[in-house]
């Protein structure tokens, strides 16, 4: 059963407030995207990438994925307005073959190859939709929408959850039938009674969101 990766890079970066989309900007002189591919291909277990970059830069997308190891290995296909759309385009562009599918974020464009082979060896002990996550440090409150605490869950049972999130390709294929959107794939799963099992994530697939993180990043490199 061949192994993918979608890899998600079809957002804005609003919150980075670049010039020009997240996954193209420039971090230790190689943009986001190649970042990703690099570590992801890197990987023993993926056989494919599929990039989902922002329609008005599936040339620049093009490019990056010519530089790969296996340039003939990553496709590029256009995203959508939102990252449940960008998803599924990326799971239309699947090949035959591909069995098991991990969804990932460009923006978490350190993390290592070693959690992507993680994540795959848990779905082929059995687990059909794994989660890589980090025990949250801060008290976490749920509040309403005049900011009232209405429940302070107990931090020993939370995560902090991460890409990539790995999944039989027929698992995550129907959760994402249902056509509603969510902020990650497992959720999809969740609300069709599916099980999401959560590992051990990495500390460098940390979301770079705004300009402290691409520092962060920038830092990391630098070590
Ligand atoms: N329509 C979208 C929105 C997001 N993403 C991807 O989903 C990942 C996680 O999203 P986030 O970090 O929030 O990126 P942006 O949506 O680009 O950021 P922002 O919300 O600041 O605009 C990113 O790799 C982003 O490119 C995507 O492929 N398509
Ligand atoms: C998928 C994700 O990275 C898991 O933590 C996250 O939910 C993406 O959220 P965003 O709203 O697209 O930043």
């Amino acid at each position: 059963m061949s192994v993918a990766v979608v890899l998600v890079a079809g957002g804005q970066g609003t919150r980075l407030g670049a010039a020009q989309p997240k996954a193209f900007v420039v971090l230790a002189g190689m943009p986001l995207l190649e970042h990703a591919i690099q570590r992801a291909m890197t990987a023993p277990e993926v056989s494919h990438v599929v990039v989902v970059a922002p329609a008005s830069h599936l040339r620049e997308a093009g490019a990056i994925a010519s530089r790969s190891s296996r340039p003939g290995d990553v496709d590029v296909v256009a995203g959508g307005a939102e990252r449940t759309d960008s998803v599924a385009a990326g799971l239309a562009a699947l090949r035959p073959g591909d069995g098991i599918v991990l969804v990932h974020d460009a923006a978490r464009a350190l993390a290592p190859a070693s959690l992507f082979s993680r994540l795959v060896h848990e779905v082929r002990s059995g687990h059909p939709a794994v989660v890589p996550g980090i025990p949250v440090s801060d008290t976490v409150k749920v509040v309403d929408a005049a900011g009232r605490v209405t429940a302070t869950p107990d931090r020993a049972t939370l995560r902090a959850i991460q890409t990539p999130q790995a999944f039989l390709r027929e698992v995550l294929v129907h959760a994402h039938a249902s056509g509603e959107q969510a902020t990650d794939d497992a959720a999809l799963v969740e609300r069709m009674g599916g099980h999401v099992r959560v590992v051990e994530g990495d500390r460098l697939a940390f979301k770079i969101t705004t300009p402290d993180d691409l520092a962060t990043a920038e830092r990391h490199l630098g070590d």
